[in-house]
């Protein structure tokens, strides 16, 4: 079928441009100026002849494209570096060490570099020194360094329970902070007296500071009560190990301090400046729509809640399209952004929420011809599999049951990879060395 051909690479081509608005090597140029010796980066700046030493740091899944489009610019003026990032999402660098570590859990090297970036931070805190901090989402799991009796077996555990439980991102954090020593804004009070500089493209909803990467550079809004709340609400305690449960009780009695607040005198010399959001992305993915020839709409860079109800919820709104040309007539198309979840049942297959959410939009959109949906990470992986998302049409659940395919039945295993991957439909773009949550794009169409 031609036309789906052609539909399939408009959906490819708006979710690119998306993308390549937020990539560190379009917004780091983009949001920095530099002529010796004033570094200008958005509205803040910063004079290097004030400064002994200049030492980037980082975390994330986008960190060494950050660090690499830093180099360019400031190569000769950096001492010392050291970033961490995802397997697989290095690339070269000549100033700035990298380090690759576990992601979504944390694992050896997410500790060594941790312990790494601690050890620089000593080695140069002074407030002659400028530390350029690279932050992308990610970073909670490939940087990390326990409190003190808390070990890496313990952070990986809770950190499972945490992804399965269907908690959102800000409630994960919220414990994750608290179990730490570098993030949660212990990275600031460590580097103070220096001047810290946090570069951050955000992977969360409401682009929080605090819960970006665990917010290491920003004063942590969240507390002990909200943790036991939300150990409470996923009915964890018992599931943790006996000195963690510990841990968490002794802090509730008042016995170990809180994560660093506003009120706390080292983020008087930090500035955390957003470079890139999902917003941003979404924008720059409608302007490209508009070219393509479709009325385009927004309809969110907030998209939260279960990620199959979120599928059908857009499933509905695609209908009316064709049913009343409401929010926008055909050949129109919706774009939205933001992170859904998964609450994993104990026996699952492989998938991730994009993948869920294209499968539970595709049950509900079956026979119906017109109507086209691109669901992925903007880091090109989706859960713990090798695809970005997945591009579903109403010719995907007929064309799976003729190969005696039943999405319905994927979908409540959690299965969706595997769906999608015997009927060949994954979407796979591999690392795009930025993160910026996910983005979904329906196309809706009234030609044959
Ligand atoms: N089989 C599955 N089906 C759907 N979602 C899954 C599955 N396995 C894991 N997930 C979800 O994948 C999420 C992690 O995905 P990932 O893309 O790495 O997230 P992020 O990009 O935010 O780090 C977890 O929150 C988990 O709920
Ligand atoms: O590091 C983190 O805390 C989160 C949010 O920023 O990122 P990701 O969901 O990619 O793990
Ligand atoms: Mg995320």
């Amino acid at each position: 079928m031609p036309n789906q051909k052609k539909i399939k690479k408009h959906l490819l081509e708006i979710f690119h441009t998306g993308l390549e608005a937020v990539k560190p090597t379009t917004i780091i140029p983009s949001s920095i100026n530099f002529n010796y010796p004033l570094l200008k980066i958005e509205q803040q700046t910063f004079d290097l002849s004030l400064f002994k030493h200049i030492v980037v740091l980082g975390a994330g899944k986008a960190s060494a494209l950050m660090a690499q489009s830093l180099e360019n610019i400031l190569e000769g003026f950096i001492t010392k570096g050291l970033i961490s990032t995802k397997y697989g999402h290095s690339c070269n660098l000549k100033k700035i060490e990298i380090i690759e570590a576990g992601h979504p859990v944390p694992d050896q090297n997410s500790l060594l570099a941790g312990q790494k970036i601690l050890k620089l931070i000593n080695q140069y805190r002074s407030k002659h020194t400028l530390f350029i901090f690279l932050l992308s989402g990610g970073a909670s799991s490939l940087m990390v360094l326990p409190q003190k009796n808390i070990s890496l077996k313990e952070k990986q555990l809770i950190t499972s329970l945490l992804l399965e439980s269907g908690a959102n991102i800000n409630e994960i954090n919220a414990i994750r902070k608290h179990l730490s020593a570098i993030k949660g804004g212990h990275l600031a009070k460590a580097i103070y007296p220096s001047t810290l500089v946090s570069l951050i493209i955000s992977d969360v909803i409401g682009d929080k500071l605090d819960v970006i990467g665990s917010g290491p550079t920003t004063a942590d809004s969240s507390t002990w009560q909200d943790c036991a709340f939300i150990l409470d609400k996923y009915s964890l305690w018992d599931k943790l190990s006996s000195s963690l449960k510990s841990y968490f009780q002794e802090a509730l009695k008042g016995h170990l301090s809180e994560t660093p607040k506003s009120t706390d005198k080292c983020f008087q010399k930090v500035k955390n400046i957003i470079l890139a959001s999902n917003l941003k992305a979404l924008l720059k993915a409608a302007h490209k729509a508009k070219q393509l020839g479709y009325k385009t709409i927004i309809l969110t860079s907030s998209l939260q809640g279960e990620a199959k109800e979120a599928g059908k919820f857009l499933a509905s709104i695609a209908k009316e399209t064709l049913k009343s040309n409401h929010p926008l007539a055909p050949p129109c198309c919706l774009l939205c952004g933001g992170e859904t979840t998964v609450h994993l049942t104990q026996k699952h297959g492989k998938g991730g929420r994009n993948q869920e959410l294209a499968l539970a939009f595709a049950l509900e959109i079956q026979n119906l011809d017109h109507l086209y949906l691109l669901s992925a990470g903007t880091d090109g992986t989706d859960g713990p599999t090798d695809a970005a998302g997945a591009i579903v049409d109403g010719t995907t659940i007929p064309y799976a049951s003729q190969k005696n395919i039943d999405g319905k039945k994927f979908l409540e295993l959690h299965d969706s990879y595997n769906f999608f991957k015997a009927i060949n439909t994954l979407l796979i773009t591999g690392p795009t060395f930025t993160n910026v949550m996910d983005m979904q794009i329906i196309i809706s169409t009234k030609e044959d």
